[in-house]
């Protein structure tokens, strides 16, 4: 069997663990040393496949401390941040803070999110901005309803998403950003999008960055897949061409087997 990349990849494959709201600051420690072990052991290369937790508000200045004091090559963001940098704002928190925790990467429009705390395409837009005004990358999530997939009409709903929360942002931010591909029906739910499902809508994500910010800058955008993600299940969608990672949510949370999601290139079927 042929896996569709021949195990190439043209851009860095991003393996990324949302915790949600799982793991308070102590165990969040114990995950990441365990995680840190377990690859270190196993002589992951980290310059071949990047690393990324994203564990609650709470636990970010521990996995800092951690990262810093050990050297580890693990990079780490924030779930959510506000489209505010400071002020009147009870309960935010600001791209500032996050910067200075040490966030390479920050979470936009997580479909729980969007749907929990209704946040519009427009209020990502401004998040997606406030991000790049403190250095972050954004991880911009996307992705469409079962009934949206049932209707039919899932790869212009992901798309529009994909338009309203990138308003304003120019070509040069645009390719340092993350697209994370999160069908809402397949998240925690043990469905799992096919691989062709995924590499269709990274594709369509792909052309539609094409057009909004030219196809020099659309080919070094990163766009992960998300949705019951597995050691299982992760190579055959990590096969795919358009499919430059992943953003596992439940499996995250177990070292040993996020760790495997991490080598998914020992899984690789190649000829
Ligand atoms: O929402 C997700 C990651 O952000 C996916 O969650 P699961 O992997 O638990 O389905």
């Amino acid at each position: 069997m042929t896996t569709s990349t021949n195990g190439k990849f043209d851009r860095k494959p991003l393996i990324a663990g949302n915790w949600k709201m799982n793991m308070d600051h102590v165990q969040g420690i114990t995950l990441l040393q365990k995680l840190a072990w377990t690859l270190a052991d196993a002589e992951h290369d980290f310059s071949r496949v990047e690393v990324a937790v994203f564990p609650p508000f709470t636990d970010l200045r521990g996995v800092q401390t951690l990262t810093m004091g050990d050297d580890l090559p693990v990079h780490y963001g924030a779930q959510d941040l506000s489209a505010q940098d400071s002020g009147a704002y009870t309960g935010e928190i600001s791209g500032q803070f996050l910067s200075r925790l040490g966030c390479s990467y920050v979470l936009v429009g997580h479909s729980e999110r969007r749907a929990l705390h209704h946040e519009s395409d427009a209020l990502l837009a401004t998040k997606v901005a406030a991000a790049f005004r403190h250095s972050i990358t954004p991880v911009l999530c996307v992705g469409e309803g079962l009934e949206i997939r049932q209707a039919g009409t899932h790869v212009e709903y992901t798309l529009e998403q994909l338009r309203g929360s990138l308003e304003g942002i120019t070509a040069e931010q645009a390719a340092t950003l993350v697209v994370a591909y999160e069908p809402v029906w397949a998240i925690g739910t043990g469905e799992v999008a096919g691989p062709e499902d995924a590499q269709e809508l990274c594709a369509a994500i792909r052309t539609e960055l094409a057009q909004l910010f030219g196809d020099e800058t659309a080919a070094k955008v990163r766009i992960l897949y998300g949705g019951s993600v597995k050691a299982a299940n992760a190579a055959s969608i990590l096969a795919q061409r358009d499919v430059d990672g992943v953003l596992v949510g439940g499996a995250s949370l177990d070292a040993a087997e996020f760790a495997n999601i991490v080598r998914f290139e020992h899984h690789l079927v190649t000829d």
